[in-house]
């Protein structure tokens, strides 16, 4: 039988910190030939006319020109979460490259990340697990978190995250109040009993929880400083499950110090890790944890198979389900 030669595909490494995962493996090999990035740099010219997609897996390895110049045949590059923020996208197309984002496989993980940060922190989950031993006064009123039933979140974001974080909030009879560029069609917010606030300002003065969860661009950057922590409640707390640099942190830090806000509960931090003296890492009164979004078998799972339609299509001029454009 006539052996089909597979278009080969580029990932970082396999199986560590930033390689793709063991697991993905055999399927990735199912669909194309695999080679690490330190197997194309031994062979270089072997290589480079012949890699067609690469897979990056969070972030690895980095896409700058000089990789792009050294990859003539490369069509396309699949990401591995919905945050394309660390890619120059411009400089990808002007190679006549074409890019995909993985926004359905992430969705449910990240919202659930969202409200288990919120439900932590709300219930000071993590002080008790810490804390807790044969002498824990288990009745005394330092145990006292905030009700979640019935208190108001305000999600800045509803993009498909979002709105799945509304869904969440509404099992637990939250009254949620939201921000959006766009604003979400009558029946959507009746779904998740969303209301809609055109000012940011109003739903930050209201909110008990606030949730973020835009993606990181030029205009949410810093988009969250020391005005918008003091317009919030000195008893709300602050839930982040964008990126980073969506707050000011040196904000942030003085506004936990200082009592404008009660907490803050971050999965993303700039940088990611924190150095060990950061000033975020020594307050009591939140909550850090190293980016876990995505990160369950099931979301990673559905994660390579969204990258692998995705090269597939652009391999064979079809068009992509997540194509994103610069
Ligand atoms: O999908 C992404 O970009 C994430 O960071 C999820 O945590």
């Amino acid at each position: 039988m006539e052996q089909r030669e597979l278009p080969v595909l580029l990932v970082n490494e396999v199986g560590s910190v930033h390689g793709v995962l063991e697991a993905h493996v055999e399927f990735l090999k199912k669909h194309f030939h695999l080679i690490t990035m330190k197997e194309f740099l031994k062979n270089k010219n072997h290589w480079s006319k012949k890699v067609q997609a690469i897979y990056l897996w969070w972030h690895k390895p980095i896409i700058n020109r000089e990789l792009l110049e050294s990859l003539p045949d490369l069509k396309v590059i699949a990401n591995s979460g919905v945050g394309m923020d660390h890619l120059d996208l411009k400089l990808i197309s002007s190679f006549g490259v074409k890019m995909a984002n993985a926004p359905h496989a992430v969705s449910s993980s990240t919202a659930d990340t969202g409200m288990a940060l919120l439900l932590a922190s709300a219930r000071r989950l993590v002080e008790g697990n810490i804390a807790v031993s044969p002498d824990t006064a288990c009745f005394a009123a330092d145990w006292l978190g905030d009700e979640v039933s019935g208190a108001t979140l305000g999600i800045i974001g509803m993009g498909r995250i979002g709105y799945k974080v509304a869904k969440r909030a509404k099992a637990f009879e939250m009254k949620i109040l939201y921000h959006n560029r766009n604003r979400r069609t009558e029946e959507e917010e009746q779904a998740v009993g969303a209301i809609y606030c055109t000012k940011i300002e109003d739903l930050l003065q209201q909110s008990d929880f606030v949730m973020l969860v835009v993606s990181l661009t030029p205009q949410t950057h810093k988009l969250f400083g020391k005005k918008e922590l003091e317009l919030m409640k000195p008893t709300a707390t602050l839930i982040n499950i964008s990126r980073g640099p969506v707050v000011d942190q040196d904000a942030l830090v003085e506004a936990l110090q200082t009592g404008v806000i009660k907490a803050a509960a971050l999965d993303v931090t700039y940088p990611e890790p924190l150095p060990r003296d950061h000033p975020l890492l020594k307050l009591k009164n939140i909550l850090i944890t190293p980016h876990l979004g995505i990160k369950t078998d099931k979301a990673t799972r559905m994660i390579t198979e969204e990258a692998v339609a995705n090269i597939l299509a652009a391999l064979n001029g079809l068009p992509m389900p997540n194509e994103v454009f610069p």
